[in-house]
């Protein structure tokens, strides 16, 4: 068997798109998803396996790190995709405060400590896997500016682009450790023309370029051998304007 390539929240968007391109080459891929639904049945077609897993606490996490040993002993990657994009709870009064104190725990756990558990239980099955390994972490380019409105998504996102350095460093030379950063891939559905006109405005080239331009960039890292401990942006030249 190949080693597979997890993808976690790989059931939608982004990550369903580098999961259905791994599959569509023959690479073995295992995806997480919190809920059961329909379109998970085409994942499944094309050889997918999906676990099911919410990484919003501890529990939930080492759950789904058993049921993960229980289905595989080797990986060929680690794509950290899963993610909340929660807006920050405003408001001084003790209701306010509790709801951001509660998200934040929140973002906390699917952004930092779930891939810093799922990295660490996991690091014997990429070295069970004989050829080059991968882990990948989906950060976010805000996290060089900050977000007036979704503070606690970035920081814990810079969170997670330290813990790429240091497992990067720890997991070296055997273990190739990166980041992407993107930023304005793929609007949510429920985004009005007003706040995508707003969002493209943002970047140089002004595109909503879709879910591809991330695939490209996954193949890319996993096919670079002398590639670790690096953020590479995704995002239409945000920096320059
Ligand atoms: N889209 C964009 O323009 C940008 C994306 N990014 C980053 O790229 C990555 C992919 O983006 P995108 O596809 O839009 O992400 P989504 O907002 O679609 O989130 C990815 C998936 O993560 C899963 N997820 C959410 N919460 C949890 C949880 N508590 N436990 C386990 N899984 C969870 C969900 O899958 P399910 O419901 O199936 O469980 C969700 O669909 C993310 O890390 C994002 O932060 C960064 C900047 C821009
Ligand atoms: N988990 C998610 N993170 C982010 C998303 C998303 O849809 N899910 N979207 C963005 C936006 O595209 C932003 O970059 C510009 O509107 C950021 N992060």
């Amino acid at each position: 068997m190949r080693a597979p390539v997890l993808i976690t929240g790989g059931g939608r968007r982004l990550g369903r798109h580098a999961a259905e391109a791994l599959a569509d080459q023959g690479q073995s891929v295992i995806i997480t998803y919190r809920t059961e639904r329909s379109d998970l049945e085409q994942l499944r077609a094309k050889g997918v396996t999906t676990l099911k897993a919410d990484f919003s606490d501890q529990a939930g996490i080492l759950d789904f790190i058993a049921c993960l040993k229980r289905e595989t002993s080797c990986l060929r990657a680690i794509i950290h995709n899963a993610s909340d994009w929660l807006p920050d709870q405003k408001g001084v009064d003790n209701a306010s405060l509790s709801q951001a104190a509660d998200n934040f725990h929140h973002l906390f756990s699917v952004h930092m400590l779930a891939p810093f558990l799922i990295n660490q239980a996991c690091q014997p099955l990429l070295l069970a896997h004989n050829g080059p390994r991968d882990i990948v972490h989906l950060s976010d380019a805000v996290v060089c500016k900050g977000s007036k409105k979704h503070g606690a998504y970035v920081a814990t996102k810079a969170g997670l682009e330290s813990l790429t350095q240091s497992f990067a460093a720890g997991f070296a030379p055997d273990i190739k450790v990166n980041a992407i950063a993107p930023a304005l891939i793929m609007f949510q559905p429920d985004d009005d023309a007003e706040y995508r006109k707003k969002a493209l405005k943002k970047s140089a080239l002004q595109i909503e370029p879709g879910a591809d331009v991330i695939t490209q960039t996954i193949h890319y890292i996993l096919n670079n051998p002398y590639l670790t401990g690096v953020v590479l942006p995704v995002e239409g030249g945000r920096s320059v304007i």
